[in-house]
């Protein structure tokens, strides 16, 4: 508002002594402030209806962040893992950082509109056409915040399944220094995977959107189902085509 104000400031200047044009250059103001809101609005509206989004799903430590790096080599997908996102809004100190922290390390989920808008800012600010949303949405309420935040739902769900004992003993050796890393921590996400994550794959399997992989077998194994499912989906990943990566059509032809 205030940059609409300096931006107007030429125009207002001349009208400072008539008194009762104010309420009038005050209108005129915020007119021009609702229609730069609207049309920056309407631009997100377009890209997001354009892009190709995947939604990624599955347990803690089921292999999610493993195989889209896999998706990204191959395909040329821009990958946004929820959880990253989380953990750089600590690591920044910003608004909600400590909030976040104390959230990630009982395991909860974090307030959708919080994780959404770090996504909506990702999926806003990059050139890329294709994505994937790691370890999004948890919960329905995180998938009904997406719907309205964004304005649309993804092309595909990808689900690794993955049998609780063999994702206790991968989280437990990654190594990598998170503070949910541990045994106490784990059982409290794997209640939530049970409780509140289940729930949305269900939903996505109900609308026939998920792939449901299994998560067992060596990277590789896992990674070849993963090229079956994207086999699928060749011209609708063709029609949003990133020039800066053709590898794309490549790589499904290769199938
Ligand atoms: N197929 C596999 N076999 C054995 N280990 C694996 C396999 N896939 C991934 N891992 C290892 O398991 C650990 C967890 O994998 P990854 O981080 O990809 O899981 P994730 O689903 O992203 O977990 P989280 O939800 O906790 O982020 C990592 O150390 C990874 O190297
Ligand atoms: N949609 C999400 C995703 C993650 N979280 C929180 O972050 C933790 C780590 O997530 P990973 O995907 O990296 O395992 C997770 O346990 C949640 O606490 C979230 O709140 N919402
Ligand atoms: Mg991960």
């Amino acid at each position: 508002m205030w940059r609409q104000l300096r931006l107007l400031s030429p125009f207002v200047a001349p009208l400072k002594s008539s008194f009762r044009q104010v309420p009038y250059t005050w209108s005129l103001m915020e007119t021009f402030s609702a229609d730069t809101a609207n049309m920056a609005e309407e631009k997100s509206f377009s890209r997001m209806k354009n892009l190709f989004l995947a939604f990624v799903l599955g347990g803690p430590g089921s292999g999610k962040g493993t195989q889209c790096e896999r998706i990204v080599e191959t395909y040329g997908f821009t990958h946004l893992s929820a959880g990253d996102l989380l953990r750089r809004e600590i690591a920044s100190n910003s608004e909600h950082g400590a909030a976040i922290l104390d959230i990630i390390k009982e395991g909860k989920i974090v307030p959708s509109n919080v994780t959404v808008k770090l996504i909506q800012r990702e999926l806003e600010s990059s050139e890329s056409s294709r994505f994937l949303i790691d370890g999004f949405p948890r919960s329905d309420e995180n998938r009904i915040a997406f719907e309205q935040i964004i304005g649309r739902e993804p092309d595909l769900v990808l689900f690794f399944d993955c049998p609780e004992e063999e994702m206790v003993k991968r989280v437990l050796s990654r190594n990598q220094g998170r503070v949910d890393d541990n045994i106490e921590t784990i059982k409290k996400r794997l209640t939530v995977f049970q409780e509140l994550n289940l729930p949305v794959v269900n939903y996505y399997a109900e609308k026939g959107k998920l792939h449901k992989v299994s998560a067992v077998g060596t990277v590789d194994e896992i990674f070849e189902r993963v090229q079956q499912i994207f086999s699928n989906y060749k011209c609708l990943l063709d029609q949003s085509s990133d020039e800066n990566f053709p590898v794309m059509s490549t790589a499904l032809h290769k199938q």
